[in-house]
């Protein structure tokens, strides 16, 4: 049984506790003081578990850590312990669930994308109490509280034991065919088995959206946005469209790429940084110099500005929470993609696919002091100067290489990537709407003609657009 060097039992007032991303029980009340201890506590219970489990599983790295947990913003750990074991307790088991969105086969080997799915992620009984019940009791906690049914769970790569326990308590046995790592039981797409209501309603939303993917690299990487698009498109014809502009940019945002490309991104970004900016210069469309450019642009800029100052406070506090081994910062790096990348390769023994969605989270930074943060120069036309404020990298993009990438090319309303030539690289033509050449300086799409670089046009391309370098350069 795993046993600790501290006494578990103020952690578990009940048998089974339910912990989340601030890695304190649910039954957690307390100052500080007690807080950091019980973090601590229970960071090492669930690291320790979830070696246990790992090994039980012939796996060589835990699927299951407390950093992956505190990175994880929807997912649960359940926690099982005998108080009356030892001296100090025990715990003797872990369940940890989450919602995943995964692209999924039904029974007529159609594609269909479920968002949220719940999700059995990792799932272990100390082998000196297993089949005994104690599984089944963690897992009935589990539905209980998730409001889940067995039948809508999707089970990621059970293990001959844990089908066994399906088969067994749930009698679910026949199996849907999957080209990822999930397993599901019949019936899974059934409407009327919907428990809460939350697959059922995704159900009809996919139904209406037609979310059956193709295969192509550009569904894998941008979703199914365009598929909807043209259902909605011969469906109610374009005045439809026209009517209800803002449709297909909420189907973007709905249908958004899952896997790492899906993963949250902070929000201060190189994209919504030259979004802000492109906002700022059609202020000034038309205008050649600065003055005109930040004149225009002085009260975006302002608000720009402000937005940075108060991400920089939010993230001066939680540097400030590192500090103390708060890590709540939900950043991915490079490193962190190849660290993913590694742990899926050691669960499943083949390189991620998009499309699987297996367990796997941001490894967080390690704990590091917050380095001596960067002055950033202001980007906006005349304020162009050291700004009053501190960035940290964060803010500068510095250590978020791969979110702040993702965002560049992620399809906004500010960006589009229908190119009808070939351009150098770096680029990137922004709000150009589809169907325009955008040659024009004069065109009324001012967010094309970016005023907001020094005033002689030395940041446009020859034709007319930003030229992502520049910003590039200026950034990070
Ligand atoms: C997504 C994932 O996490 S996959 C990995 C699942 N975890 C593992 O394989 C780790 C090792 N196994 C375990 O930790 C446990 O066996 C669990 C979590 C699967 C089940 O917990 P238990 O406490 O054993 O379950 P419980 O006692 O409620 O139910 C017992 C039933 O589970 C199945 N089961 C449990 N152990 C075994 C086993 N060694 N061999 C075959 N079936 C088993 C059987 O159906 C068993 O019923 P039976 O004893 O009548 O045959």
């Amino acid at each position: 049984m795993a046993d600790f060097r501290f006494d578990i039992r103020p952690l578990f007032p009940e048998p089974i506790v339910r912990v989340t991303s601030n890695l304190l029980p649910h039954t957690f009340r307390g100052d500080r003081r007690q807080c950091l201890d019980a973090t601590s506590k229970m960071s090492e219970i669930i690291d320790r578990l979830g070696e246990l489990s790992a090994t039980s599983q012939g796996l060589s790295k835990p699927v299951t850590t407390a950093q992956r947990l505190r990175m994880s913003e929807n997912q649960t750990i359940y926690l099982l312990a005998d108080t009356e074991a030892g001296h100090n307790g025990a715990v003797t088991g872990l369940l940890k669930v989450g919602n995943k969105d995964l692209y999924l086969f039904d029974e007529a080997g159609q594609t269909r994308k479920v968002e949220r799915a719940p999700s059995i992620l990792d799932f272990y009984v100390h082998e000196s109490r297993q089949r005994t019940g104690l599984g089944k009791r963690l897992f009935e906690t589990m539905l209980r509280e998730e409001n889940w049914t067995p039948l809508k769970c999707s089970v990621d790569r059970p293990s001959e034991k844990l089908l066994a326990f399906f088969g067994k308590h749930y009698g679910l046995v026949r199996t849907i065919p999957q080209s990822n790592n999930f397993v599901l039981y019949e019936g899974y797409f059934n409407e009327a088995n919907s428990s809460s209501g939350h697959a059922h309603a995704q159900s009809s939303q996919e139904a209406k959206n037609e979310l059956h993917i193709t295969n192509s690299p550009n569904t894998q990487l941008f979703g199914a946005t365009y598929l909807g698009e043209e259902v909605n498109h011969r469906r109610h014809g374009s005045q439809q469209q026209k009517q209800t502009p803002n449709v297909l940019l909420q189907q973007i945002t709905q249908i958004s790429p899952n896997g790492r490309y899906g993963a949250r991104h902070p929000t201060c970004t190189m994209a919504e940084i030259i979004s802000g900016i492109s906002k700022v210069s059609t202020k000034g469309a038309g205008g050649t110099g600065n003055g005109e450019s930040s004149s225009g642009g002085h009260a975006d800029g302002n608000n720009i500005a402000e937005e940075m100052t108060a991400q920089m406070d939010l993230h001066h506090l939680e540097d400030q929470q590192q500090a103390h081994g708060h890590m709540n910062t939900k950043r991915m790096d490079l490193q962190e993609v190849a660290d993913q990348e590694e742990a899926h390769f050691i669960r499943y023994g083949l390189p991620p696919q998009i499309d699987s969605q297996p367990e796997f989270e941001p490894e967080p930074e390690p704990l590091t002091p917050p380095s001596p943060p960067e002055v950033a120069e202001s980007i906006i036309g005349e304020n162009r100067r050291p700004a009053g404020f501190h960035l940290s990298k964060q803010h500068t993009g510095m250590k978020n290489r791969s979110s702040g990438v993702g965002m560049a090319v992620m399809p906004t309303s500010k960006m589009e990537f229908n190119q009808e030539e070939r351009e150098d690289f770096g680029v990137v033509k922004i709000n150009r709407p589809p169907g325009h050449n955008g040659h024009s300086l004069g065109h009324d799409n001012t967010d094309a003609v970016s005023t907001v670089s020094s005033g002689n046009g030395g940041h446009l391309t020859n034709e007319g657009y930003n030229d992502l370098k520049f910003y590039h350069n200026r950034l990070w």
